[in-house]
């Protein structure tokens, strides 16, 4: 029988979870080049296999509905939220990721961009004049009130701190292993979980009084929505699904933007073509939905930024049977860190990886599976096309009116649980000179 993999070198009871809390991108990729494609790792008191390189990948992508389960790490996302895709799998999973895709469409955007670029310009206009923004935060927020507008049309405003505040708990509790689970019975967290539980409901409901009578969004679909055998979904899944879209966008589009703010800053020959390209697109004060496709440069800076920034660079699963991985015995039971973004870094997928350039093949690299922000196989992201689109828009609006500068050093990246320029990333904003 194959052995088990080796175990990555790290400090007495702490394991590398320093490291894994810190870039833990940059952790994965030295840890592969170190060790090879597998490896154990230990954090604080949670152990992990870690599989990586295009293989883990290509492994992800074709074996992972059989030998995996995401009950362990999402499951507390569907206990407490009832966003079920996340863990199901097989055909109800096909058949709730098929309802869900539909409303979280690329042309929903579209239908509301006007809404959506009125709401970005909102958040936008504050951000003008600001001398230290604290960027990770007016991005979640810039995140939330865009991702409510397309996807539901209410706005979250009024309940963005409470989302957030509950939705990092579930996350540091269920994924990252931070606080033990005893932190969700805490008076104060129940308490945001129950008002965000009753705006879900009562969104719900008061479409289902009051269409809207436009394309159809997020909130029509989870009331009309059946299951796999023709049954309507419960109530807690239906709400769970109205409120996919900020749970699984809010932290992971914000870190998105934050990243190409630093990006841009830090390239101005980035930042140069960056501007050319959109001011050539504005129609005096408009920018119409259609010329975002026509934006080359633009869209290589958010696939460019993803590449180097992965804000989810793996995902976490639990073995339902034992298989072999490259030499090495992986048993039932043992949690699992699929790093599908290590491959980003690696000079034989994408040369001279520590280069920022925004003229790559992302095409091929997707094709191949070695370009993978958005993760591989049945579970990969349902919100990766309208992810995209939005940031392409949002930097378009934000260079167009705003001129950002960055402090000149390096980014502490931290990871809650997804990386990210932290909490103390500050940059001056000013606005631009009329065009
Ligand atoms: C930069 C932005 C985003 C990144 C990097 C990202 C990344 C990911 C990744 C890596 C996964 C796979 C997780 C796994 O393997 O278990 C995932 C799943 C998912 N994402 Fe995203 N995501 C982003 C934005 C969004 C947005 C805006 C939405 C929707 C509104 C969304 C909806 C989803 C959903 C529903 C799933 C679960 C799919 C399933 O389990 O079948 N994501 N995302």
């Amino acid at each position: 029988m194959n052995p088990s993999p080796p175990l990555a070198p790290g400090l007495p009871v702490l394991g590398n979870a320093l490291r894994m809390m810190g870039d833990v991108q940059q952790f994965l990729v030295d840890t592969y080049r170190q060790m090879g494609p597998v490896y154990r790792v230990r954090a604080l008191n949670q152990a992990f296999v870690i599989m990586a390189g295009e293989r883990a990948n290509r492994f992800l992508l074709e074996r992972g509905d059989e030998v995996f389960s995401s009950e362990v790490s999402f499951g507390g996302l569907n206990s407490e939220f009832g966003m079920r895709v996340h863990v199901l799998r097989g055909r109800p999973h096909r058949h709730l990721r098929k309802v869900l895709a539909t409303g979280l469409s690329r042309d929903l955007l579209a239908a509301r961009w006007d809404d959506v670029t009125a709401a970005t310009e909102r958040e936008l206009a504050q951000w003008r004049g600001q001398r230290a923004l604290p960027v990770v935060d007016r991005c979640q927020r810039l995140a939330a009130a865009q991702l409510s507008v397309a996807f539901t049309g209410a706005n979250s405003a009024a309940r963005f701190a409470t989302l957030r505040s509950a939705f990092e708990l579930v996350l540091d509790v269920t994924i990252a292993g931070k606080w033990p689970a005893a932190a969700l019975k805490l008076p104060a967290y129940r308490r945001a979980r129950a008002e965000i539980l009753a705006f879900a409901r009562s969104c719900l409901a008061e479409r289902a009084a009051h269409p809207t009578g436009g394309p159809a969004d997020l909130l029509d679909r989870a009331n009309e929505a059946k299951d796999e055998n023709g049954n309507p979904y419960p109530l807690e899944v239906r709400a769970g699904m109205a409120l996919q879209g900020y749970f699984a966008g809010i932290n992971t589009v914000a870190y998105l933007y934050s990243f190409m703010m630093y990006a841009l800053a830090r390239h101005p020959d980035v930042r140069a073509r960056v501007l050319a390209e959109v001011d050539a697109a504005y129609d005096g004060d408009r920018l119409d939905f259609e010329r975002l496709r026509g934006l080359p440069a633009l869209h290589g800076l958010v696939l460019e930024t993803l590449r180097v920034y992965p804000p989810a660079p793996g995902s976490a699963r639990t073995v339902l049977e034992d298989f072999d991985f490259e030499g090495f015995r992986i048993e039932r039971g043992k949690r699992v860190l699929v790093a599908t973004s290590v491959p980003h870094q690696l000079a034989e997928h994408f040369p001279e990886p520590e280069l920022f350039d925004i003229d790559r093949d992302f095409a091929a690299g997707r094709r191949a599976s070695v370009y993978a922000p958005f993760s591989v196989g049945s579970h990969t992201c349902l919100g990766a096309g309208m992810t995209e689109v939005l940031a392409v828009a949002t930097v378009a609006m934000m260079v167009r009116r705003l001129t950002v500068t960055a402090p000149d050093r390096p980014l502490r990246i931290t990871a809650t649980p997804g990386p990210n320029p932290g909490r103390r990333f500050a940059v001056t904003v000013a606005g631009r000179p009329k065009i």
